[in-house]
């Protein structure tokens, strides 16, 4: 048996087809949505997500703002092109690329974004909007997780969902999304902290693999049938990404998402989804 593909890149396409119209119909409202980028340093695969963002955007109509400070930049510096962003107009959403080098102080950066341009969903506002069930911009990486499963026609409602990660970006907003009374799941949230990973994998009919531990999810882990969400970007010596999931788990799972071509593309087009709805918002209020 061979797993079903989860088709990331064929998923966001669809997706970026859609905000194409929609994009169209706001520039004819006097709107055009303007996606803003701080990086900071020259990390090889930040750039070239950065970069993706960029190439995504223009493909859907999105004007780009690229803001590119060196790796020796200070948090004063980084909070001054922040605040820029705050007030610049033709900004309507914005994400600081993480991770910061070290010594910056991340959290302070992301509090000091205005919640209503925040693309990424990751301003405590916004996380607490989650949390009470309230509106808000969700994080691009579980968000597009959810849009993939759904997209294939796998069934949310009632699952057994396995969480492998506690980071800020996927491991914490997923289980929110995932309860929610929309998705309906049952979580269970795994970490470095847990005593036998195996035997709960083992129960999932989802897997969503966020440790950033190479090929950690191996066959004899996964139920047969399950859904296995490869979310981990490790990167071996030649530059070549090393997922969470063990490639023999193909054999054993109902549905996996290739990495690349799974989750990554579905992030990317979560954050045009973000892009677009603050901006249909800005024109609902006018
Ligand atoms: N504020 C912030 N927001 C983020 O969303 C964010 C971030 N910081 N920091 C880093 C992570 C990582 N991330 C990816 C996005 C797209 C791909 C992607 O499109 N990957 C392609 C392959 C790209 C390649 O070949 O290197 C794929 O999976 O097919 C991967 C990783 C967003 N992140």
């Amino acid at each position: 048996m061979s797993a079903q593909i989860l088709d990331g890149k064929a998923t966001a396409a669809a997706i970026k087809s859609d905000l194409t119209v929609r994009v169209a119909a706001l520039k004819e409202q006097g709107i055009t949505p303007g996606l803003g980028t701080v990086l900071v340093g020259d990390d090889a695969a930040s750039q070239k997500y950065v970069a993706g963002k960029h190439r995504d955007c223009a493909q859907v109509g999105i004007a780009s703002i690229q803001r590119h400070l060196p790796a020796t930049a200070t948090q004063e510096e980084i909070e001054a092109v922040v605040r820029e962003l705050n007030e610049d107009p033709t900004c309507t959403g914005y994400i600081v690329q993480l991770p910061l080098p070290k010594g910056i102080d991340e959290n302070r950066i992301l509090e000091l974004m205005d919640p209503a341009k925040d693309a990424d969903g990751l301003h405590p506002t916004n996380l607490g909007r989650l949390v009470l069930n309230e509106p808000a911009p969700l994080p691009c990486t579980p968000n597009g997780v959810i849009t993939l499963l759904r997209a294939h026609g796998v069934e949310i409602n009632g699952a057994e969902v396995v969480v492998v990660g506690r980071g800020v970006t996927i491991g914490r907003p997923m289980p929110l999304i995932l309860t929610r009374r929309s998705e309906n799941a049952t979580v269970t949230q795994c970490h470095t902290g847990t005593r036998d990973l195996s035997a709960h994998l083992r129960n999932a009919d989802i897997i969503v693999a966020a440790a950033g531990v190479p090929h950690l999810i191996k066959p004899e882990d996964v139920k047969p049938g399950a859904a296995v969400l490869d979310v981990g970007v490790s990167r071996n010596g030649e530059g070549k990404i090393l997922g969470d999931v063990d490639p023999g788990v193909a054999e054993v799972a109902g549905w996996i998402s290739p990495n690349p071509g799974g989750v990554g593309p579905m992030t990317r087009a979560q954050l045009l989804v973000n892009v677009v709805e603050a901006a249909e918002r800005a024109a609902a209020a006018l």
